[in-house]
């Protein structure tokens, strides 16, 4: 300190020895704080890439930001896909300091996400915000602690381990379905279900993560977990704060900070859950969780914890929001009439029998038109509309180079509408459309490559199980008179993050057969 000092003062002795009026110094000092600020307004953490367009109306400081993170009441994707409009397949763009590639169809994104996958292992780092949440999957480069923690989720969550999850999961789907007969009244008051969805998906999460159970807890916990977690899936990944992107902003710290007070209530419940695991296991159980395979996957406690908050933040939002707007077209009228043709399906392949149907669900995928629909559902409705990857090595591509750790966002709502790919119904809900495809591809709502969601096949099989347990169980039907459902395929959502939650919707359930319904549920 002494020497910048000393330094500093012996520069101001220079300049008043050379005679400088004090008018001249702050007249220096101006044009000096002028050319740091011009060059901190229009800086970028890379060079504009040759070959690709950039989006024209770039702010000082801020870039493209003001356009985005739902700042206009769209969210990012439908934002990319008008500026892809006018300048093709792949653009660049300014989040404040942040340069970042867009790719926006089919053919860009195999170029990027297929052909470069080796390339494109890691993701943007939010500064003022990963700092805080610890080790988090989702949101991290692809470092040594997180190619670790990834493959023990992947482990986790992998289909030799389903069958430990069935006695969770059926019990949980029989009680979602009472509870939407119960408190529906049979149909006479039109439900939102979207609660009992997510409460389906975060016991089975915090049961494989720290082996808890419905009751170890109570509802004030529920909630505030529920809570925090999404508080920080609002933030994260999403360009809604400017403080991410523009360093200026991060100079003055903040008073309060809603993400940190999540990140910190967040923590207060794992510590809860974790305790109460370790009391289970001084009591003599064995709960069959990640928790318990700390010394297996040789993960330090604080890289276990880290994973299973990665999960946790990931699997009740994603799963509930794909049921949820399967079933928001299913209740709409042009839906209604295709239930039937589900129902005759899955009665068809188990010759009738209605009781194996519903006990084989989550253990077998054997009707083609449920597996159809509800993949025609992730990539109608694109419940994560966008994807964020930076560069892990450098891309030779289109006549141009992309450098090591520049951002890469892919536009999966457009991706998964493209209709050179999809065909001329690329913007209608097709049902059938995946019946007789086996495409390990069919859409890219989970992403794909290296990072691809590690929790992909066990989300589909429960999107299968769930769907075909309602559909057995219920007629579904929109109300007049209240909350209908959005079944626009980009307009159903109010937020603009990465996971975009739909609309509120009433639905009348009425049971097919009271009787039978009232059987299986008990
Ligand atoms: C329908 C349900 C789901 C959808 C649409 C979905 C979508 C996605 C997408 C688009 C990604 C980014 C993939 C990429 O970069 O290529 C992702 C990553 C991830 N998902 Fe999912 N997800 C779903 C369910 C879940 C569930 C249930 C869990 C947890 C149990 C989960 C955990 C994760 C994790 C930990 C990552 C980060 C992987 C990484 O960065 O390496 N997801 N998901």
């Amino acid at each position: 300190m002494a020497n910048v000092f000393e330094s500093s003062k012996s520069f101001g002795s220079m300049l008043l020895e050379k005679h400088w009026s004090m008018i001249d110094v702050y007249v220096f000092g101006a044009i000096l704080s002028t050319i740091i600020i011009l060059r901190e307004a229009y800086r970028t953490n890379f060079p504009k890439v040759a070959n690709i367009p950039e989006v024209p109306g770039s702010y000082p400081f801020v870039g493209h930001l003001p356009y985005l993170g739902g700042r206009q009441k769209q969210n990012d994707a439908t934002i990319y896909s008008k500026w892809s409009r006018g300048l093709g397949k792949i653009f660049q763009m300014k989040l404040g300091d942040q340069r970042v590639v867009v790719v926006n169809t089919w053919e860009t994104m195999k170029d990027f996400w297929i052909t470069n996958n080796q390339s494109m292992m890691d993701r943007p780092f939010h500064k003022g915000f990963l700092q805080w949440i610890g080790v988090d999957i989702s949101g991290s480069p692809m470092t040594p602690v997180i190619k670790k923690c990834r493959a023990a989720a992947v482990r986790a969550l992998g289909k030799p381990l389903w069958p430990g999850y069935y006695k969770l999961i059926e019990p949980n789907s029989v009680q979602l379905v009472k509870t939407l007969y119960e408190k529906g009244k049979n149909g006479k008051v039109p439900m939102e279900m979207y609660p009992w969805l997510r409460q389906m998906m975060l016991d089975l999460t915090l049961n494989l993560t720290y082996g808890a159970r419905a009751g170890d807890f109570d509802d004030e916990l529920t909630n505030n977990l529920l809570n925090s977690l999404y508080a920080i899936s609002a933030v994260r990944g999403s360009t809604a704060t400017y403080r991410h992107f523009v360093p200026f902003l991060r100079i003055w710290p903040r008073k309060t900070d809603k993400v940190r007070e999540a990140i910190k209530e967040r923590r207060r419940c794992i510590d809860i859950l974790y305790s109460q695991y370790l009391q289970k296991v001084a009591d003599g159980e064995a709960p069959t969780c990640i928790v318990s395979s700390l010394g297996a996957e040789k993960l330090t406690l604080e890289e276990l914890h880290g994973t299973c908050t990665s999960l946790l933040q990931a699997a009740p939002d994603t799963t509930s929001s794909g049921i949820y707007q399967c079933c928001a077209w299913l209740c709409s009228p042009e839906g209604q009439s295709y239930q039937k043709v589900v129902l005759d399906a899955i009665l068809d392949t188990y010759n009738g029998d209605r009781n194996a149907a519903w006990n084989m669900a989550f253990r077998e995928e054997k009707v083609p038109e449920v597996t159809s629909l509800y993949k025609e559902s992730l990539r109608y409705f694109s419940t994560a509309p966008f994807n964020n990857r930076r560069t892990s090595q450098e891309i030779k591509i289109y006549g141009t180079t992309i450098p090591k750790g520049m951002g890469v966002t892919m536009n999966i709502q457009a991706v998964n509408h493209d209709q050179e790919h999809y065909g001329p119904d690329a913007m209608s809900f097709i049902p059938r459309r995946f019946i007789g495809d086996s495409s390990p591809l069919p859409h890219l709502s989970f992403g794909t490559g290296a990072r691809i969601c590690p929790a992909y096949m066990i989300s589909n099989r429960i999107l299968y199980a769930v769907l075909l347990r309602l559909i057995l169980a219920f007629e579904m039907k929109q109300v007049k008179g209240t909350r209908l459902p959005s079944t626009d395929m980009i307009d159903f959502s109010d937020a603009y993050g990465l996971v975009a939650m739909p609309r509120s919707y009433d639905c009348s359930f009425v049971a097919r057969d009271e009787l039978w319904l009232n059987k299986v549920c008990s």
